[in-house]
């Protein structure tokens, strides 16, 4: 236990800071200050409101230094502290009640008055801040300053009410003047070798190149008075230097004292020692615990800040176990960390980098930011699996069996897929095409990839490209932002913790293309590119990492906005919106067997016959996937659980039915939201049914209504029109003007029917945006219905694109177009003769068998197919207009 003569006291600058019921009382450890914070204090509004103190050495006073020596009661724990301050011996103690400070020691029976404080304390000290304030016990806290400022000590204020004492200081500068230069070269040279010996001591390896590293740093007169700390002085030369405001003489005295601490370490070992065990390293390890504690704590590592705060202070203060059991937390986490790298086997390349990092970090504060940064990265380098992989299971028998339990039906995806894992098998690696699934929303694009994965026996990871928008989400951010992290390539492979996943990269085509931040696709250009992506680069790791034993498959709704470069490096395997039949049989197979474990039930608990399934998925759905119709059949399931759970509180179960059939459905699920719109509606003059294929790869019909109203020959359009659909209107409208004799709606050739009539075109669902060239067919029949007053039968609708000269050109979305049709109950469809072939290989049989289709190759076949004639006669167009 150290005098008072030699112990710090602090006193507050500034009263109003201080708060009414807080009592701070010093302790005397050594020359280091460890205030109290008694009664009820709140951590919180220290620091919103840091704290400034004055830390001033008391000069020495031989009657008391003497009666401390000789304390034995002294306590030299931190519990020890919380005793009241009677007790703890010598201590200053601002008393908010009002009365004066008081150093009391009871052995002694000596009391302190305020104005034999003056002479006690020295004309110079130190501010210091409160950096940390911790709680050490019940009711007591301990507050950790860092030193700002050397001061000069002006006068004392003694506040009445309160009785603490104030002081005025005056800040001394560090500022160097020019002649000082050459003693600061002179200073480094001396503090480089005295940091050099302290290798050769016992001193811990980690604090002497902390040390080096803030030589190059810190300001020298700065590294002066820490050294000088650091060394054997006494504490009379400690206080002579504090009191050198001449940075000159500092250096200089510092130097003498270093000089002479250098030849001591010379003479003898027993004085290396001597050094080793000197209270001001204590000093520097207490402080480098604390932010090892920090940093323990934010890891979560630590046991709780209580005991590790205890355990540390106690080191502070002299505990050799203590600091024993810190430096071996922190060499275990960094050997640890060390051997994780060593068995993340990293390539060349990125083991030189690591251990630079390595090297770096053992350089740095645990505190700094740049420490949390080096040590992210490295923890990112021993986490990626830069040599790990899965055995790949090539069974070709066995995938089969996968794909089929899965899904049903998709026999082209599934052939396709059983031909790349052939191949794979025969050539030994899976470096082939990237799949990319497009289809309308639901058809199991994402289930496929799935299963792909569990058949390989591989693991699966998803990423989501819908909304990203920034090319630093594909390949991070580098390691200079704050937050910085690797993308989500990088990302999903740590995860994965293997480098041979399957990679669904799901939504390709909704990735934004911005270009003020970087066009993500750009980035997916390399990863997807076999030839590029085994030296993928991410800007976080900023080495290459081999990505070429991944397995991407992408999925899209619509190959529509996916970039040409992009599109070109994978294959397209379309995948089609189901049939009624198709979603039975899902329903039946997958979709009923799902839903039904995963509400817990037996599966006899449930029947349903293919009827009302059937039923549920007409009446209920309208969509191209099965996603509606799972839904659809959870409900159904649901409503069964509830009358279960009724009969087996009432202790009735047998009276529990597990049939569902058709009338049961409209109590379950409400009135069918969808109906047959098409066989109900009325042919009107002037209303043509065309069919869409919206960009989400869905099929649809569309109405087109046209009238005229007296005008001058305008055409107005609605229903979100875009702008090819409003040049089809165009078209059209031409089309049939200079068809109009022909079409025996003008009395001859020269007749402008539209002379004294404005045209408009409606297209209903005002707010769905509609575009494309598919709806010229319809939009010029609509037309030719209105002019002659010839209705359009409402089970018959059409598609394809037309040109001036009244050709049919071909359309996309076929097979969707027509399911959709058929499912709103159309049963003739006029196509381009072009499309033929797209209805005979991707429509099913089931439909076709409904449907009658007529392929027309000009206008006239359209017209022919689709007017109902009054008087039954054929049209004949003229040649010319053939
Ligand atoms: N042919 C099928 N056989 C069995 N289940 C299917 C089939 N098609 C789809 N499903 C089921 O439908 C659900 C939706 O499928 P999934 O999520 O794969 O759709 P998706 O095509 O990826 O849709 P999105 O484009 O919206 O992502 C899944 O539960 C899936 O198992």
């Amino acid at each position: 236990m150290p005098s008072l003569s030699e112990s710090l006291i602090v006193v507050p600058l500034e009263k109003k800071v201080l708060l009414p019921s807080v009592v701070i009382k010093v302790t005397l450890r050594g020359r280091e200050a460890t205030l109290l914070v008694r009664k009820h204090f709140k951590q919180q509004e220290y620091q919103r409101s840091p704290l400034h103190l004055a830390c001033i050495p008391v000069k020495p006073l031989p009657s008391i230094s003497k009666s401390k020596n000789t304390s034995s009661t002294s306590p030299s724990k931190i519990d020890d502290i919380s005793q009241p301050p009677q007790e703890a011996g010598s201590a200053l103690i601002p008393q908010p009640t009002g009365t004066t400070a008081v150093t009391n020691n009871k052995d002694q029976g000596e009391k302190l008055v305020p104005n034999q404080m003056k002479p006690l304390l020295f004309n110079y000290g130190c501010t210091g801040r409160i950096v940390r304030v911790q709680r050490l016990g019940t009711g007591a806290y301990g507050i950790f300053l860092e030193g700002l400022s050397r001061c000069k000590i002006g006068s004392y204020d003694q506040e009445e009410g309160s009785g603490l004492v104030t002081a005025k200081v005056n800040y001394v500068s560090n500022v160097t003047e020019q002649q000082a230069k050459g003693d600061m070269i002179k200073f480094l040279a001396l503090a480089r070798e005295f940091v050099n010996k302290m290798r050769d001591l016992q001193i811990p390896q980690s604090l002497v190149e902390q040390l080096a590293g803030l030589l190059d740093t810190q300001p020298v007169p700065i590294m002066a008075d820490m050294l000088v700390c650091m060394i054997e002085t006494t504490f009379e030369e400690k206080l002579s230097l504090l009191a050198t405001e001449d940075v000159r003489q500092r250096l200089n005295k510092a130097s003498k004292w270093m000089t002479r601490q250098l030849h001591v370490l010379k003479i003898s070992d027993e004085i290396h020692s001597a050094v080793e065990g000197n209270l001001t390293k204590k000093q520097r390890e207490f402080y480098l615990k604390q932010q090892l504690e920090a940093i323990r704590k934010e890891l979560n590592q630590g046991n709780g800040a209580n005991s590790g705060a205890t355990g540390n202070v106690n080191s502070g203060l002299g505990s050799a176990t203590g600091r024993g059991n810190s430096q071996d937390i922190e060499e275990d986490d960094m050997a640890h960390l060390n051997r994780r790298l060593a068995e993340a086997k990293l390539p060349n390349e990125a083991l030189t980098v690591a251990q630079r990092e390595l090297k770096r970090i053992q350089r740095l504060q645990p505190s700094s930011t740049e420490w949390a940064v080096a040590r992210n990265y490295l923890e990112v380098l021993a986490d990626l699996p830069w040599s790990k992989q899965t055995r790949d299971i090539l069974d070709i028998a066995r995938a089969k069996k996968q794909l089929d339990h899965d899904h049903f039906g998709l026999a082209h995806v599934k052939k396709r897929i059983v031909e790349y894992l052939s191949v794979a098998k025969l050539k030994g690696d899976l470096k082939a095409p990237i799949l990319c699934f497009v289809g309308p929303p639901g058809v199991g694009k994402t289930s496929l990839g799935r299963s792909i994965a569990m058949s390989l026996g591989r693991r699966f990871h998803r990423i989501s490209l819908g909304g990203v928008r920034d090319e630093a989400d594909m390949r991070g951010h580098r390691r200079t932002y704050v937050g910085a992290m690797p993308g989500l390539i990088i990302q999903g492979v740590r995860r994965c913790g293997v480098n041979n996943p399957v990679f669904l990269l799901d939504e390709v085509d909704k990735l934004v293309h911005s270009s003020h931040y970087g066009d993500p696709a750009a980035a997916l250009l390399e990863v997807l590119d076999p030839e590029q992506n085994n030296t993928f680069s991410d800007h976080y790791l900023n080495v290459p990492f081999d990505l070429s034993k991944i397995m991407f498959i992408a999925t899209a709704n619509s190959l529509d906005t996916i970039p040409a470069p992009l599109l070109d490096r994978m294959e397209v395997i379309q995948l089609h919106g189901y049939t009624f039949e198709e979603k039975l049989h899902i329903a039946r197979t997958h979709l009923l067997p799902k839903q039904i474990q995963q509400h817990g039930l037996s599966p006899d608990k449930i029947r349903v016959d293919d009827q009302t399934l059937l039923w549920l998925a007409e009446q209920y759905t309208r969509e191209s996937g099965v996603r509606t119709l799972e839904r659809t059949i959870a409900s159904v399931i649901r409503s069964k659980c509830v009358q279960l759970a009724n009969l087996l509180e009432e202790g009735k179960e047998d009276r529990y039915s597990p049939v569902i059939v058709l009338k049961d459905i409209p109590d379950m699920l409400g009135v069918p939201p969808f109906e047959k719109e098409t066989i109900e509606r009325e042919p009107f003059p002037g209303v043509a049914t065309g069919l869409a294929y919206s960009s989400s790869g869905n099929g649809g019909i569309l109405f087109i209504e046209s009238s005229r109203m007296p005008g001058k020959g305008d055409l107005r359009l609605t229903g979100s029109l875009g702008d090819v659909i409003k040049e089809s209107a165009h078209i059209a409208l031409t089309w049939v003007k200079s068809n109009a004799y022909a079409l025996k709606i003008a009395p001859n050739a020269d007749t402008n029917i539209v002379e004294k009539y404005d045209i408009h075109i409606h297209m209903p669902q005002g707010s769905v945006p509609k575009e494309g060239p598919s709806a010229g067919v319809t939009l010029v029949t609509s037309l030719v219905s209105l002019f002659t007053g010839c209705v359009v039968s409402s089970t018959t609708a059409m598609t394809g694109e037309i040109s001036l000269r009244g050709h049919v050109l071909p359309v996309g979305g076929i097979k969707e177009k027509v399911i959709s049709a058929h499912r709103a109950g159309v049963r003739k469809i006029v196509l381009p003769e072009r499309n033929r072939k797209d209805v005979d290989a991707d429509v099913p049989e089931s439909v076709k068998s409904d449907i009658r289709f007529v392929y027309a190759k000009t206008i006239w076949d359209v017209l022919e197919a689709t007017i109902v004639m009054a008087d039954k006669t054929v049209w004949r167009p003229m040649e010319s207009h053939l």
